[in-house]
């Protein structure tokens, strides 16, 4: 988004204010009180709909005096407050026994209980954080509060109307240059549920803020605990992906911290909403790196009202399946080039039958010779699925058997055709044209018989490939195989190959880039008949096979760029969210010194902060002494810390801090801890206040994208980072 979008040039300068008793904005943790805006106008300003419109009862006008007008909204929020209260008392007072029978009793009840829970009034944020007065001049309130959640009177007329309502996209799409029938806009500081603050931007005589105080607060404020929603601050270009069709895929290419977790959340919360009862059949599902990142990000929905969203990691569906394995062999294993050979693995199951059927029932005998049955078997062979094609064998055998039967005078009717088809002249000559496979199976064979997997391979894996492939030992049978991650993704292939694999509404895929060619094609058809958002970032690739582009992620996936779907949907979109909101600029621009070598074709992230005096660079010789110090000093100041160090290091680390009250992450941690160790490896997607790195050398050499995971570790920081080193710093870093 350009700059301009953000911060847009205001014809006639808005004031702030500071409003006497009010609380710090939005976050309510620290920062002046603030009132700003331009002028900041009767709250009926010139809009046909004032103020006293939306609130039953006609509040009166409170002129322009800030705290007048505070006060008018503060009782707006009671009124809200009170109606919801009655909302929630309306739907516990209704009864389920209404229901026909038992089971709809307790699906009735089940529904009216969620409907109670989703009516609660959350103590710690208001109804509201928003308002537009509103010049459009149709059918809808004049003025409206745009909440997490509807709330109406007992005549029905809104009071608070949902963020993902099409009225409230005027909230954060509107501007100077296109008001979009809005004359007010006021956004709203508050501190837990009360309202304490204020801004105006009178979109209609073409004024806008310059920098919204609000905004900045909530990007500054101290990370403490998971992550939290930002409905109230969607930015223009980030509300455009939240509100896109659900039909379309959109991917999104976005530099740390520029809210592409974010925006991924609010979309799938923004999708439940507008397409309910769709989504509920099919479901929606968020899939990230690891179970500490999910954890970190488990709030989010739930705060938005949407409980039922599964979130996982790509272990989480494929099966936890976690042999060590070379990542040579493991990338070769997730490329694309593996998806025939596969194919070939299966296929080479089904025989050509050496005899034909014959089929005795009391005195009588049916043939089927056994060319007829090469021709079924040919004429089946690639039209359907592994499974499905089996028993349509069977099936076609016996409707052969039945046929002759009838020639014969008989007159059989279907049920005579399954009970052939069951009968064990059938089976046995289907087990052996085309037997009943597992996954584990054919891959168990491909994996330890080198012939076979040569057949299978034909000219897309060369010899050394196939070589590196196959087992040193093989398992002596599928059952003892110990499976791999990699491994994981080809099983899911196989079984897609033999049975169709459910599909899903739609896909949320976080760190996108990292995935393999074969991960995403399992993760693309569990939304065959849906669509997907694909949130990543091209220079935070650390594995080995991470994405060099898009167009690949989306073509794997199978909604490739610009074309249409296998199924018929449509094809993906890639866009681009450029404007950092958690890193300090001088930070960033630290690292952003590594992107000529790790993604050189990117531009350099551009962040709304400058955060001067939050990088310190220092040669360490006794790491372990001013890694206390740093780590003693961080604990002096407000908010979370994170002490990023190569994998290796992270029990000398953690021996290093013992004075210091910590914990070490771990790929499973969901507990909270202030000052936590964290594996350089497992730093992605998550953010501290304060982040001191350890040895960055160590961490570049640590694996082949070593850079890259430099990257994303500097980039963790929203208010200071400090590097330490013993070890030169890498040449990319310093040069
Ligand atoms: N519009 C916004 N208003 C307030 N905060 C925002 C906004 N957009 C993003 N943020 C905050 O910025 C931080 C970074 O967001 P997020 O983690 O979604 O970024 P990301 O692009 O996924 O980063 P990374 O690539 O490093 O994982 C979060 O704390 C998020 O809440």
């Amino acid at each position: 988004m350009p700059a301009e979008q953000l911060l847009p040039d205001i014809p006639s300068g808005p004031s702030a204010a500071a409003l006497p008793e009010a609380g710090p904005a939005l976050s309510g943790a620290r920062g002046a009180p603030t009132v700003s805006g331009g002028a900041p106008g009767s709250a009926s300003d010139g809009a046909p709909g004032s103020a006293s419109d939306g609130a039953p009862g006609g509040a009166p006008d409170p002129g322009d005096d800030p705290a007048r007008i505070l006060a008018a909204e503060r009782e707006h929020l009671a009124v809200s407050r009170a109606a919801l209260r009655a909302m929630r008392e309306h739907a516990q007072s209704l009864s389920a026994d209404a229901a026909g029978d038992w089971v709809s009793q307790q699906v009735l009840q089940a529904l009216l209980d969620q409907r109670v829970a989703a009516l609660a009034d959350h103590a710690g944020t208001p109804l509201f954080f928003g308002r537009l007065d509103r010049t459009a001049g149709d059918d809808l309130p004049g003025t409206i509060y745009v909440g997490r959640r509807h709330v109406h009177d007992e005549r029905s007329r809104p009071l608070v109307v949902d963020w993902r309502a099409p009225v409230s996209r005027a909230f954060y799409q509107a501007s100077p240059a296109d008001p979009m029938g809005v004359g007010l806009r006021r956004r709203f500081g508050y501190h837990g549920g009360d309202l304490t603050a204020f801004e105006d931007e009178h979109l209609g005589r073409g004024e806008a803020l310059r920098q919204s105080k609000i905004l900045t607060e909530e990007i500054e404020r101290p990370r403490s605990g998971p992550m939290r929603d930002i409905v109230a601050t969607i930015q223009p270009d980030q509300d455009e992906i939240v509100r896109e069709d659900l039909a379309r895929t959109v991917c999104v290419q976005g530099a740390p911290g520029t809210g592409k977790t974010a925006v991924g959340l609010h979309r799938a919360a923004y999708l439940l909403f507008t397409h309910r009862e769709k989504l509920a059949r099919s479901g929606v599902m968020i899939v990230g790196p690891n179970r500490a990142f999910l954890s970190y990000i488990s709030s989010v929905l739930p705060a938005l009202g949407e409980v039922k969203v599964d979130q996982t990691t790509v272990a989480g569906i494929l099966g936890d399946h976690a042999a060590a394995e070379d990542p040579a062999v493991a990338a070769i294993k997730g490329d694309a080039r593996m998806v025939p050979v596969l194919r070939r693995a299966l296929w080479a199951h089904v025989v050509k039958p050496a005899e034909g059927l014959l089929f005795t029932k009391g005195a009588n005998r049916y043939r089927v010779a056994d060319h007829e049955v090469r021709e079924i078997v040919a004429s089946l062979r690639g039209t359907t699925r592994y499974n499905p094609g089996r028993a349509a064998l069977a099936q076609r055998l016996a409707h052969q058997v039945l046929v002759r039967m009838e020639q014969r005078g008989e007159s059989p009717d279907d049920r005579v055709q399954d009970a052939v088809a069951r009968s064990r002249p059938v089976k046995q000559l289907v087990e052996q044209v085309w037997p009943k496979l597992t996954p584990q199976q054919v891959l168990h064979r491909l994996l330890s018989d080198p012939a076979f997997l040569a057949a299978a391979a034909k000219d897309d894996l060369s010899a050394q490939e196939q070589a590196a492939l196959l087992w040193a030992k093989p398992p002596k049978s599928f059952r003892s195989a110990k499976w791999s991650a990699a491994d994981g993704a080809l099983l899911d292939e196989l079984g897609d190959m033999m049975e169709r694999t459910p599909s899903l509404g739609h896909l949320v895929v976080d760190e996108a880039q990292d995935l393999s060619a074969m991960q995403l094609r399992a993760l693309g058809r569990r939304c065959r008949n849906g669509s997907a958002t694909v949130l990543g970032d091209l220079a935070q690739g650390t594995t080995p096979w991470a994405a060099r582009s898009w167009s690949e992620v989306l073509e794997h996936l199978g909604f490739p760029e610009g074309g249409s779907a296998g199924d018929g949907g449509s094809g993906g979109t890639v866009t681009e969210l450029t404007l950092g909101f958690r890193v300090p600029r001088e930070v960033l621009d630290y690292a952003a010194r590594l992107l000529p070598s790790v993604a050189p074709g990117l531009a350099v992230p551009r962040s709304l902060r400058p955060g001067a005096g939050s990088l310190t660079v220092r040669h360490a010789p006794d790491l372990a002494a001013s890694l206390a110090e740093a780590a003693g000093q961080a604990l002096r100041r407000e908010g979370s810390i994170g002490v990023i160090v190569p994998d290796a290091r992270v029990s000398a680390v953690s021996e290093a801090l013992a004075d210091l009250d910590h914990r070490v992450l771990a790929p499973d941690s969901v507990e909270e801890h202030r000052l936590l160790v964290v594996p350089a490896t497992l730093a992605k997607g998550l953010e501290y206040d304060h982040v001191i790195v350890v040895e960055p050398a160590d961490i570049v050499e640590a694996e082949p994208r070593g850079l890259a995971r430099l990257y994303v570790v500097l980039t963790r920081a929203v208010t200071s980072l400090t590097v330490l080193h013993s070890r030169d710093l890498p040449a990319e870093l310093t040069g």
